[in-house]
């Protein structure tokens, strides 16, 4: 069964067409790398991926089933990391523990520090700290981490390490690596940096022009 299935999909914004796909399909287990210029419509794709907003026409089945934006579970399952991460004006602990307790998780505080390590931030060291103690790169990673918490089926991650350093850059990928690896997630992540991308990503997928030029395996 393939995780995504879109056909036919076409987006517009007031009356514009800035995204069209005949046919494109994201399998389990894998990552999926989306390069392009601006205003190719990456973003655009991301958002409808993560059901946030429903394409103007065509058909996007999410596990063989048509999926609806109205439908709260698909919520549960997929999460979308921006750009600018929001964070909670609180610590790193209740940023992260926040989607395990609304989810009613027991264990919360232990799931927390794991995911923390995962992204490369000592939890003695962070989970105390405010939200406006972190760097930009360690703010993103703490966004990260509370996405990984809550052990989600797909990670889809827009420019995730643009404005980094290379030492984020490198955790941030690692931790796409690892997520994939040892909690069988699925992600698509978008980025400039086509050679950081590359070492990513099982397949990359450049898109211009709102159409998908190219889907190759990196
Ligand atoms: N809410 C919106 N209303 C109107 N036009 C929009 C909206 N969101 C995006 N667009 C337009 O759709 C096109 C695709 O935008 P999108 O953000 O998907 O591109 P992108 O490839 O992610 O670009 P970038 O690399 O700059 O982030 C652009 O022309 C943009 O101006």
């Amino acid at each position: 069964m393939s995780l995504y299935q879109l056909s036919n999909i076409v987006q517009t914004y007031g009356g514009r067409t800035v995204l069209t796909i005949d046919s494109l399909t994201l399998e389990s287990g894998t990552i999926t790398g989306i390069i392009g210029p601006n205003g190719s419509g990456k973003s655009t794709l991301m958002r409808m991926l993560a059901f946030l907003e429903a394409p103007k026409s065509g058909t996007l089945l999410f596990r063989d089933a048509e999926a609806s934006i109205t439908d709260t579970s698909l919520r549960r399952e997929v999460t979308l990391l921006t750009q600018q991460p929001y964070l909670l004006k609180r610590t790193v602990k209740e940023n992260v523990e926040y989607g395990l307790r609304v989810r009613g998780m027991s264990n919360i505080t232990d799931m927390a520090a794991t995911a923390l390590e995962e992204v490369g931030l000592s939890p003695e060291t962070f989970l105390n700290r405010n939200w406006f103690e972190l760097s930009g790169g360690e703010a993103q990673r703490v966004a990260l981490a509370a996405r990984l918490a809550i052990n989600p089926s797909v990670l889809l991650m827009d420019e995730p390490t643009s404005s980094l350093d290379e030492e984020s850059t490198e955790r941030i990928r690692n931790a796409a690596i690892r997520a994939k690896a040892e909690r069988n997630t699925s992600l698509v992540i978008v980025s400039h940096d086509r050679e950081w991308l590359t070492s990513v990503s099982d397949r990359t997928i450049l898109i211009r022009n709102g159409k998908i030029e190219s889907a190759h395996i990196s």
